[in-house]
C-alpha cells in the first residue's frame, strides 16, 4: 500500500514542528526518515498515524488515513513507537498479543489462531523464552524488540516504525532489519522508518528523507542523499562517504584536526602523530 504525506503542517506547543512535509513510499518499498534530533522525525509519524494535530494530507492506498475507524486503522498501519507506555506486570506475551486486538471481536476473547501468531512473531524475534516475563523486568534492547513484536502482530500492510535499532546490541539490530525486510519483501509490506544510524539507513532503505529544522532538505536514494556535504550542513559532522559493496553508502567519522591514516603500520606504538 502506498503512503502519501502532502503538505504537512504540525505546530506543537505553539511552535511549528513540521512545514510542508511531503513524502511518497510506493508499495511495498523502505523509506528511512533521517535527520539531527528535533528535526521531527518522530513527530513525522506521529502526525501519519493522527496522534498528533496536523494539518495536509495522509493517505494509504489512496484512502485518507484520518477518515478510518480506529479499528480499522489499526488493520493496515502497525506503529513501533520510541518510547512507549508499557503496562507494569503485562507478560511479554500478552502485551505482543494486544497487536491483535484490531481482530478479536468485541467483548470477545483472542483465539487460538491470533496467540500461534503472537508466538510466531516472538520466536522470530528471538523472545520465546521471556514469553513469561513481565515487560517492567527486561533489558531496554529485550524491551525495544517486545515492542516491535506486538507491531509485527498485528500483520498490516504498513508499518512504522521509530528508532527500532537504538537499544539493540549490532547482532539484535542486523536481526530486526533482516527480519523486517523479510517480511517486506514477502508480504509488500511498506515501511517508514526514522533511524539514526545513517550507514544502516542507507544498507536497507530504498529511499531516504532527510529532514532538517521540519523540512525535507533532501530526499531520495541513499547515494544522492547522504553525501558528505549534506551531512555537514544538517548533522554537522564531518565523514567520509564511500560506497560499499552494493554501491551503497558507508559512512565513518573523521575525527576534526587529525591527519588521514593510511595503512595499519601507522598506528604503530610510538608513531608520530601530527
Ligand atoms: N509535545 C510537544 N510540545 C512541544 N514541542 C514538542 C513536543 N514534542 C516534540 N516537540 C518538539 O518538536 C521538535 C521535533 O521533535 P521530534 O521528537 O519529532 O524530533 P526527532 O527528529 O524525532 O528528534 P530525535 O532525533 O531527538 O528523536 C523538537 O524540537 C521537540 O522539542
Amino acid at each position: 500500500m502506498t503512503v502519501k504525506v502532502r503538505g504537512l503542517d504540525v505546530a506543537l506547543g505553539g511552535r511549528p514542528v513540521l512545514n510542508g512535509v511531503s513524502v511518497s513510499v510506493p508499495a511495498g518499498t523502505w523509506t528511512a526518515v533521517i535527520g539531527p534530533n528535533g528535526a521531527g522525525k518522530s513527530t513525522l509519524l506521529r502526525a501519519i498515524l493522527g496522534l498528533v494535530p496536523s494539518r495536509g494530507e495522509v493517505t494509504v492506498a489512496g484512502e485518507d488515513l484520518g477518515a478510518l475507524k480506529p479499528r480499522h486503522r489499526a488493520r493496515v498501519v502497525a506503529y513501533a513507537p520510541q518510547t512507549p507506555n508499557l503496562p507494569v506486570g503485562m507478560t511479554v506475551f500478552d502485551y505482543t498479543l494486544l497487536g491483535r486486538s484490531p481482530y478479536i471481536p468485541h467483548l470477545g476473547r483472542e483465539s487460538s489462531a491470533d496467540r500461534a501468531v503472537a508466538a510466531e512473531v516472538l520466536g522470530r524475534l528471538d523472545l520465546t523464552g521471556l514469553a513469561a516475563r513481565p515487560l517492567d523486568h527486561l533489558s531496554g534492547g529485550e524491551r525495544q524488540r517486545v515492542v516491535l513484536a506486538r507491531a509485527l502482530a498485528q500483520q498490516t500492510s504498513v508499518l512504522l516504525l521509530d528508532e527500532p535499532t537504538t537499544a539493540l546490541d549490532i547482532g539484535h539490530q542486523q536481526q530486526v532489519m533482516e527480519l523486517v525486510d523479510q517480511l517486506r519483501l514477502a508480504d509488500e509490506l511498506t515501511v517508514v522508518t526514522t533511524i539514526h544510524d545513517l550507514t544502516l539507513a542507507a544498507q536497507y532503505a530504498d529511499d531516504l528523507v532527510l529532514l532538517s529544522g521540519g523540512r525535507v532538505a533532501a530526499a531520495g536514494p541513499p547515494g544522492e542523499v547522504l553525501t558528505r556535504s549534506a551531512v555537514a550542513e544538517h548533522f554537522g559532522a564531518r565523514v567520509r562517504v564511500s560506497p560499499g559493496p552494493d554501491g551503497r553508502p558507508d559512512l565513518s567519522l573523521e575525527r576534526p584536526g587529525r591527519p588521514e591514516r593510511s595503512g595499519g603500520s601507522e598506528c604503530s606504538a610510538g608513531s608520530a602523530d601530527s
